[in-house]
């Protein structure tokens, strides 16, 4: 089996492992996060949304969040913008990032569109062209994501064929990049496969990332099958933060540890410092009163722990 050398962790927890958050983060706390993991060696993560404040409470301080966190020209950021109304918030920032952008979102799943931006998947593709088109005119680059590939709170199983036909529409408008996302956590090793298999019509390898959560344990294994098909970009959320707040019941991301692990383990580079990540995701787990959601992270604090009593 030929496995990347590298692999690139985009870490999503300070959006997705946030945005659902009923207590409110302090912009200060979601600056030491982001900056923490910048320190870890993070080197491409989503930094908020640009999204309706009624809708996402959470994700209201996007501007002082982006204002407060770190600069550096090796990172790129990345921020959620659903329409024109996001693009041209999010466009005030531009100057401030050599590397920035915006991800449009949409779904293989009618019932989820509906849910999560108030309109239907076609609707979504005319209101993501703009956003595509004027994030281009400003040198931003434009990432896709497509929820609910392989199964929907509403709708159930979803077939790859849809997952072929919004990666094909998000394409036709300029995504340069197509995130796969097991929203609800119920994908298994073969099935994302065929999800990956399916937007692969449409995208070429070198621009298409997992984002699997971890709602039914299989988020490694998914991680892990995705690898052998030659996926090298991943979405994980520091400490398994999250949820989405339009897929109730779904849990956060696999854990960035525990992908860091994974791959460190098979000789594979991050980038990533995996004992300061530790630090990282415990300290946000601790403000949230959250017990920390990486495997990993629980082992080497366990071990850390017996370490010092001994
Ligand atoms: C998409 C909208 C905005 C449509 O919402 P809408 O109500 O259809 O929008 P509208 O154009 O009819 O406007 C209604 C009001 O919203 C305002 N508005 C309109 N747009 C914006 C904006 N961008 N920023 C701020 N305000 C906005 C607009 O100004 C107006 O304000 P009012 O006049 O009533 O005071 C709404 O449905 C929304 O914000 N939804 C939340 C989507 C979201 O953030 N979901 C979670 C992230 S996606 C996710 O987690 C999945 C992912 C990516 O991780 C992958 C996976 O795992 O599946």
């Amino acid at each position: 089996m030929n496995y990347p050398n590298f692999v690139k962790i985009i870490d999503v927890g300070a959006r997705d492992g946030l945005q659902n958050e009923k207590q409110t983060v302090p912009s200060d706390v979601k600056i030491e996060l982001i900056n923490g993991l910048i320190d870890a060696g993070v080197r491409k993560l989503e930094a908020t949304s640009f999204v309706s404040p009624k809708w996402v409470p959470q994700m209201a301080d996007n501007d002082a969040v982006l204002n407060g966190i770190v600069k550096r020209d090796d990172v790129v950021y990345s921020v959620l913008t659903p329409n024109m109304k996001g693009f041209d918030a999010a466009l005030a920032h531009r100057d401030q990032f050599a590397n920035y952008e915006v991800v449009i979102f949409g779904s293989a799943s009618e019932a989820f569109s509906q849910k999560n931006i108030n309109c239907s998947i076609a609707e979504s593709i005319e209101r993501f062209a703009p956003v595509a088109y004027a994030a281009k005119a400003h040198g931003i680059k434009v990432r896709g994501v497509i929820s609910c590939t392989i199964g929907c709170p509403y709708e159930g199983e979803i077939h790859p064929d849809k997952v072929a036909y919004v990666t094909e529409k998000l394409v036709a408008i300029g995504a340069e990049h197509i995130g796969i996302a097991d929203t609800i956590g119920v994908g298994t090793p073969i099935k994302v496969q065929k999800a990956l298999d399916a937007a692969l019509r449409y995208i070429d390898i070198d621009n298409i990332s997992g984002h699997f959560h971890d709602t039914y344990g299989q988020a490694l294994s998914n991680t892990l099958a995705a690898l052998q098909m030659g996926v090298w970009q991943f979405d994980t959320s520091v400490a398994g933060l999250g949820g989405c707040p339009y897929a109730k019941g779904a849990t956060g991301n696999i854990a960035t540890e525990d992908v860091v692990y994974l791959l460190h383990g098979m000789g594979i580079e991050t980038g990533i410092d995996l004992d300061k990540l530790v630090d990282v995701g415990q300290k946000i787990s601790a403000f949230l009163g959250r017990q920390n959601g990486s495997k990993v992270a629980t082992a080497i604090l366990n071990k850390r722990k017996a370490l010092t009593v001994s």
